[in-house]
């Protein structure tokens, strides 16, 4: 017994002999080196890598446009390369075609989503993951498929009078705080409240009452961007880095949000509760998930479904319009206006199309548009990450189950082996007889910025038919001019006007417009009619 107490101290000894100690340490940095740098997956054979330093691999390099940088290495590397992240190896995916190849031809294989450790252990360990956020599992699925049949084509047009009610408020109130013209306003606040709101009516029967100052409005919107961008891939190094979660006060920001959340997601459903045991509810998705005994969900799932509801539309349908009416108050845009408005003119000459709008898509150019916007803004730049459950081979690579894959939207989406001239924004791309010849209105599927496969945006119908029917009332309703001042101008480029890139959603530096009305005393009716129609809503 006394032998072996005496042994460590002995080895330490020696090791510490001035002869040794050199080596002894170098061995050390070099073990602890080698630890710290392994990945969760090792380096996978015939597959591009990006050469990077040990520890944080390619995280410094990556820089504050992850991105952007990683479009710039596919032009040397490959459209699909692998790159360490910290201890993690990433797939990135950066042209149209290896985004339709690994994300489409293999969609079984790629369904599940990867767990990063700011959002899904500090931010929502208690509150339930998102559908988005969620790995592929029995309850995943059943909360999906609960959401997509409420978001639904024939679910969404049941939606249509919600729409009618929040874009003629928003509109309303642009007109109102313009002056009716006269004073250049930002158009932000007022599509974040038209999001939210319908939003908010859809899942809980609960909408934002008040004008774009309302406390609730801006403490949700506030909040969800903060946590929008603990989820991004981009953002937290301590995502890849063990070592940087050792750092004290590290999650305070990210625990200080999960709670300001909790606190209006179960103020929202306890409030629906309420109103279902006094008989005084109207229908809304989460009433009919809690009162349906078909559908088997508990608390968590629940909770789950309006968080995703609440947070999916939230940064991206206002980034999506307000960037759009910026591109439109530019020269190049006053003719895509004038353009966008004969053709809404040639299919409703009886100027009814701000109440047809509602019931069909009739102005394939309006369409077109949307689908621009979507492409040229990419307010998703690196798509939600997703994890393969299945082995899946690219080239003579095969990339082993449980790997994660960064779509890089963004890279597809400016992508000039698929889309001509992709840095001009050019609804005409989108139009069957175009004279674009990119073939982009014929070729499936047209961009990427709602993902693709098999966890594809769920929301995507009600996202379009919120774009097209704002978009095309906005084009009735006013000509969208340049600011006065120069320095209220928008930037028109997609990392340009973002406030922060390695965001996981846009967040458009703030800009103005002019709202010149085409002609006042329409206007006025069709707001008028809109919320008779909309009265008992
Ligand atoms: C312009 C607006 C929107 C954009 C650009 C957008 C974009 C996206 C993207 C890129 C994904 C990931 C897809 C993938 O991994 O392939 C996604 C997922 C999702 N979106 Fe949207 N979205 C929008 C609006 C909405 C709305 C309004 C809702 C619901 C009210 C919604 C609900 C969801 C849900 C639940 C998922 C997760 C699907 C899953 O993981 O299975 N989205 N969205």
């Amino acid at each position: 017994m006394a032998q072996s107490t005496n042994e460590p101290q002995g080895l330490v000894q020696l090791l510490l002999q001035p002869h040794i100690l050199p080596f002894f340490l170098v061995a050390l940095i070099y073990a602890a080196v080698k630890i710290l740098d392994r990945t969760d997956v090792p380096k996978i054979k015939g597959l591009p890598e990006i050469p990077a330093p040990p520890i944080i691999g390619s995280l410094y390099e990556l820089g504050d446009n992850h991105a952007k940088k990683a479009a710039e290495w596919s032009k040397k590397y490959g459209p699909v390369f692998q790159a360490r992240l910290g201890n993690r190896r990433i797939i990135f995916a950066n042209t149209f075609d290896s985004v339709k190849s690994l994300w489409i031809t293999n969609q079984s294989a790629l369904i599940s989503r990867p767990t990063l450790h700011t959002f899904h252990t500090v931010v929502s360990s208690s509150e339930g993951f998102t559908i988005g956020t969620s790995p592929w599992d029995e309850s995943c699925k059943a909360r999906r498929k609960a959401a997509a049949t409420a978001l639904n084509r024939p679910a969404v047009q049941s939606y249509m009078p919600i729409i009618d009610y929040e874009c003629t408020k928003s509109i309303k109130e642009m007109l109102v705080n313009s002056e009716f013209g006269k004073k250049d306003i930002d158009p932000n606040a007022y599509f974040q409240r038209f999001a939210l709101s319908t939003s908010l009516t859809l899942n809980y029967g609960e909408r934002i009452d008040g004008n774009i100052n309302d406390a609730m409005l801006q403490e949700i919107t506030h909040v969800e961007r903060e946590i929008s961008n603990f989820r991004s891939t981009a953002n937290n190094w301590a995502d890849y880095i063990p070592l940087l979660r050792l750092k004290p006060g590290g999650n305070t920001k990210a625990l200080e949000y999960k709670k300001r959340r909790a606190t209006y997601m179960y103020k929202l459903i306890d409030m629906l509760k309420q109103r279902i045991a006094d008989g005084t509810d109207t229908p809304c998705i989460t009433g009919h998930v809690l009162k349906d005994p078909e559908v088997k969900l508990n608390d968590a799932e629940v909770m789950s479904i309006g968080l995703s509801m609440v947070s999916a539309g939230l940064d991206t349908v206002p980034g999506n319009l307000i960037m759009c009416i910026a591109y439109l108050a530019s020269p190049r845009g006053q003719d895509i206006q004038e353009q966008a408005l004969a053709e809404i003119n040639k299919v409703y000459p009886n100027n009814d199309a701000w109440e047809r709008c509602l019931s069909e898509e009739k102005v394939p150019y309006i369409t077109a548009l949307v689908k621009e916007t979507l492409r040229f803004w990419s307010v998703i730049p690196i798509c939600l990450p997703r994890e393969n459950i299945r082995d899946i081979k690219w080239g003579d690579a095969v990339i082993p189950k449980g790997t994660s894959f960064y779509m890089n939207a963004y890279g597809a989406h400016y992508d000039d082996t698929h889309f001509k001239a992709p840095w001009e924004f050019n609804p005409d791309r989108y139009m069957a007889d175009t004279s674009v010849d990119d073939a982009s209105a014929t070729r499936g599927t047209p961009h990427y910025a709602y993902g693709a496969g098999s966890r594809m945006c769920i929301g995507a119908h009600l996202a379009n038919r919120e774009l097209y029917t704002a978009f095309l009332r906005l084009i009735v309703s006013f000509e969208i001019l340049p600011p006065k001042e120069a320095k209220d101008r928008p930037i028109l480029n997609c990392f340009g006007c973002n406030q922060l890139p390695n965001g996981l959603t846009m967040d458009p530096k703030p800009f103005k417009v002019g709202l010149k009305v085409r002609d006042r005393a329409m206007v006025d009716k069709w707001i008028f009619e809109s919320e008779e129609r909309t009265k008992d809503n």
